[in-house]
């Protein structure tokens, strides 16, 4: 447009040189000015433009900063000693906030007994992963009681509870930091831990292998500006930032799914070794990741329908045997 209103102008002015109104020099003058006059008013445009995205991203931010918390940060900080780790759950009931008219889970009624592995296995849908969403207090169940050594974690402050449970997700996140500082992150973002902690806890993770091989270890920048880790290789830090805390939970949510044959292998070795001596609650499709667990719990529309071991339930749970049968 500004070069359209230059040559315009060029022809018009021309016109007056050859009839004499205008001298050459007023001519370039001109146009000069009607470009910097041009170019300066497109600068202010974009300007313009851009405060207006900045505006929109800062009301954003101002709407995140405003949100109240659907759960307080108060609550009991008992005495960490006595923490056992059995987990319970009393005729829970829970539908999401932004769905309250659909309800998830029904009664849900398990005891999940210290230091033993129980897994909830059952169709996609069923709310395995909303259960241990409430035992970490992301949520509070809208009716029943979810427990904590007999404690309702509902009375207990979140901090301390999460000092004491650890959850290790389908996909893990690691942030553009150092290896140290991702799995140092479990203690909170002020946390710090003496170097031989972290290789130990690193070690029983399987992680300490590959971190050792890079050329600045674990001060190895991970994530776009840093190295590029393996499904494999961010789950098992996923796993040292879980028992950094020393959990006496430990929460596994389809920890090995998103994982091809071998790095599975790895992970699992990892996880065989981190749930001896601390109560785990696992939610897995495949059948070779739980069978082998405590006790199994059959979960259908939001409510535990059997429970026993695998020969158990193979015996007198038909949905069981469908769930064995499909994957066999
Ligand atoms: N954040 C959320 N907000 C609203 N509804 C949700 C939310 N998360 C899950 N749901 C719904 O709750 C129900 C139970 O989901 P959940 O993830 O607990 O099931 P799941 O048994 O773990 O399934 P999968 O095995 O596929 O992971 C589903 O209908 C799901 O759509």
């Amino acid at each position: 447009m500004i070069i359209g209103a230059v040559h315009a102008s060029l022809w018009f002015g021309f016109n007056l040189v050859i009839d004499g109104k205008l001298s050459f020099g007023q001519l370039t003058a001109f146009q000069s000015f009607q470009l910097h006059l041009g170019f300066g008013g497109a600068q202010l445009a974009g300007a313009v433009m851009k405060l207006a995205e900045a505006m929109g991203g800062a009301s954003r931010l101002f709407e995140l900063l405003d949100r109240t918390p659907l759960i307080s940060g108060d609550g009991d900080e008992p005495d960490d000693l006595i923490v056992r780790g059995e987990v319970s759950f009393d005729e829970v009931d829970f539908a999401y906030p932004s769905r309250r008219d659909i309800p998830v889970l029904n009664g849900f009624t398990l005891k999940a007994p210290a230091e033993q592995t129980t897994a909830l296995v059952g169709s996609s849908g069923s709310g395995k992963s909303t259960v241990v969403q409430l035992v970490l207090r992301f949520y509070d169940a809208t009716g029943g009681v979810v427990a904590l050594d007999g404690r309702d974690v509902t009375t207990l402050k979140p901090t301390w509870l999460r000092k004491h449970l650890a959850l290790v997700q389908q996909e893990p996140v690691l942030f553009g930091m150092t290896v140290r500082d991702n799995v140092v992150y479990g203690l909170g973002a002020n946390g710090t831990v003496p170097d031989g902690a972290l290789i130990r806890v690193c070690k029983e993770a399987n992680a300490h292998g590959f971190v050792s091989s890079f050329s600045e270890g674990y001060d190895t920048v991970c994530g776009e500006r840093g190295i590029q880790l393996s499904g494999g290789q961010k789950q098992r830090l996923a796993l040292a930032r879980a028992l950094i805390v020393d959990p006496r939970v430990l929460l596994l949510d389809e920890a090995t799914s998103a994982l091809d044959a071998e790095s599975e292998r790895v992970v699992q070795e990892a996880l065989d070794r981190a749930t001896v001596g601390r109560t785990v609650l696992v939610v897995a499709h495949r059948l070779s990741t739980v069978r082998d667990a405590d006790q199994l719990a059959m979960v259908s529309h939001g409510s535990v329908i059997e429970t026993g071991t695998h020969d158990v339930l193979l015996s007198r749970c038909d949905s069981y045997r469908n769930l064995v049968q499909r994957q066999t």
